[in-house]
């Protein structure tokens, strides 16, 4: 998927044209609305291991021509899920700077501001994501809502590089630092559905995992977001500017989303 286009003829509803599944069942992302909502108590925290890597390491930030991604480090996993996890990326969804609701989950038919996704591979079953990414239990996304408030000095961290990925295909280096800041603090409290990648192939191999409680950012960081990156590269004569590369809603029928928490 080189350029990936959000809008227009060859916008999101052209997907499944190219790429079957993204007309198949089990699409990301959804709304969260209570009468589709089921309490399950098997629902335990999730756990992190190797998330706390240290600042003389370095992780990779890519503009990949729709979106930024941070390579992350296959030491890094999650436990308590069926499986456990290796981190592969993770990379973030926005809207423009006339209309901050880029989230792509939306709880209550309400838009967030923006949506951190950290993609995991089952690393029980898989060598590597390319392997699981098109399997049922291949993949584990956790979401994280952003919404405006107080600057976030970890986001800092990421967003401080946008300037030198402005353009497809740039690269910049990222020291560690503890990934698990980026989360919020109540990490008891989630949606859990199966669902697919939110861009094409659409894979329905995702364990999606999107935290009740949003992350802060200020309006300038959101701004910087909205604004930083562009879908083309450095020399291209017509840049076109990366901005809402979120993917609207899908039906949920027949369907449940169970919770870890009492409403
Ligand atoms: N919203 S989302 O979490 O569904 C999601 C994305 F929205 C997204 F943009 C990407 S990508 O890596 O930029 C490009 C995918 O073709 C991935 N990348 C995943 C999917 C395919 C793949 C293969 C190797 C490494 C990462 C990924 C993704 F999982
Ligand atoms: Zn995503």
């Amino acid at each position: 998927v080189s350029l990936l286009i959000y809008t227009g003829p060859d916008g999101e509803k052209a997907w499944p044209k190219k790429y079957p599944f993204c007309g198949g069942v089990f699409q990301s992302p959804i709304d969260f609305h209570k009468d589709i909502l089921q309490y399950d108590s098997n629902l335990l925290p999730l756990e992190f291991v190797g998330y706390n890597v240290p600042s003389t390491d370095q992780f990779t930030l890519t503009n990949n021509g729709h979106s930024v991604k941070m390579y992350l480090s296959p030491t890094m996993y999650i436990r308590n899920l069926p499986f456990e996890y290796a981190a592969s990326q993770l990379h973030l969804h926005w809207g423009n700077r006339n209309k901050s609701e880029g989230s792509e989950h939306t709880i209550g038919g309400k838009h967030f501001a923006a949506e951190l996704h950290i993609v995991h591979y089952n690393s029980e079953k898989y060598p590597d994501i390319t392997a699981a990414m098109d399997k049922a239990d291949g993949l584990a996304v956790l979401a994280i809502l952003l919404e405006i408030g107080p600057f976030n000095p970890t986001y800092e961290k990421i967003f401080r590089h946008f300037r030198n990925v402005k353009y497809k295909d740039q690269m910049a280096l990222v020291p560690g630092f503890n990934i698990q800041e980026l989360l919020p603090n109540r990490l008891d409290e989630y949606y859990r559905y199966e669902g697919s990648l939110t861009t094409p192939p659409c894979y329905p191999s995702v364990l999606w995992t999107v935290f009740r409680h949003p992350v802060k950012i200020s309006q300038e960081q959101l701004r910087a977001l909205e604004t930083a990156m562009y879908c083309t590269e450095s020399d291209d004569p017509e840049p076109l500017e990366m901005v809402d590369n979120f993917r609207h809603v899908q039906k949920f029928d027949e369907r449940l989303v169970f919770i870890s928490f009492h409403e």
